[in-house]
């Protein structure tokens, strides 16, 4: 099943009512009577790679707005909006679908000084820096029934399938600009000042963006493998002599001009068969 993400919206405390089994069970059963299709493998596009979706053969499409109890994709969301807390309600649904193995690709902007634009990053590792204010999509009631109420994050993104990518992608040719390292969220919806690069530089950070951890969360929270990835849309700005300045637009065009290999590389790690 493919879908494409929404960003992250901090400050949001879910409510059992607005994520519980129940809205979620009953959203998985609609789906399953309204195909025979039984993915194994959930998809989430990011900004700008959504043709993912065209590799699927015998697609099954819905509309959010057909299926019960789906968020709407509407991109950002103030800080504020209540609507932000259903960002993750779909890798619940994948869950109860009986996906295994959720892929999750984002648009990002590189901190490494060796990423170029264009450069593909498998993602090892993550810091959910809203997090550290208390912004985790798991905060509220635990449902035993998703998961355990401490689930440990150290092997968040699945080793074999970052190995997988690494040998596939150096076969595919991709040898160039195929890197690996680790992904930042910050809020947003506005991009980074420079100060705010540096800190992230410092920390260790190789690609920052505004989405991708809380999917990532949740999805280990129910036990699924994740495998994700950030097309490096931008390099941003650490220098206060630069005249670069990130915007959306950029990073729309960067994803298209390297969607086609960024898709190749989902569909032969996670589908391999279509390949
Ligand atoms: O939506 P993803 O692919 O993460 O893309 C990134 O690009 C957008 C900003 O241009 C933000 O949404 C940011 O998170
Ligand atoms: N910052 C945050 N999010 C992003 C960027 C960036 O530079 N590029 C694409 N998404």
């Amino acid at each position: 099943m493919l879908i494409p993400h929404a960003n992250l919206c901090p400050f949001f405390v879910p409510t059992p009512s607005s994520l519980s089994y129940e809205d979620c069970k009953a959203t998985a059963d609609w789906l399953l009577t309204q195909t025979d299709m039984r993915p194994t493998v959930g998809i989430v596009c990011g900004s700008g790679l959504g043709g993912l979706a065209d590799l699927l053969k015998d697609q099954v499409a819905f509309n959010y707005k057909d299926i019960p109890n789906f968020p709407q994709s509407t991109g950002h969301r103030p800080l504020s909006d209540p609507e932000g807390k259903l960002i993750t309600l779909p890798m619940r649904i994948f869950k109860l679908l009986g996906v295994q193995t959720v892929v999750i690709t984002n648009a990002a902007g590189g901190l490494n000084q060796d990423f170029k634009v264009g450069d593909i990053m498998i993602i090892k590792d993550h810091i959910n820096l809203p997090g550290f204010a208390g912004n985790n999509p798991l905060v509220g009631p635990n449902d035993e029934r998703f998961g355990v109420r401490f689930p440990c994050m150290s092997d968040a993104y699945d080793r074999d399938l970052q190995q997988l990518a690494m040998e596939v992608g150096q076969e595919l040719g991709y040898g160039d600009f195929l890197k690996e390292g680790v992904y930042c969220v910050l809020g947003g919806p506005s991009f980074e000042t420079i100060a705010e690069c540096r800190m992230l530089h410092l920390l260790g950070v190789d690609a920052v963006g505004m989405s991708t951890v809380h999917e990532v969360i949740v999805a280990r929270h129910c036990g699924m493998r994740v495998f994700a990835l950030s097309l490096i849309t931008n390099l941003a700005v650490t220098d206060y002599d630069s005249e670069e300045k990130a915007n959306h637009e950029e990073v729309l065009q960067a994803g298209k001009q390297r969607a086609e290999q960024m898709e190749r590389l989902v569909s032969s790690v996670a589908l391999p068969e279509r390949s």
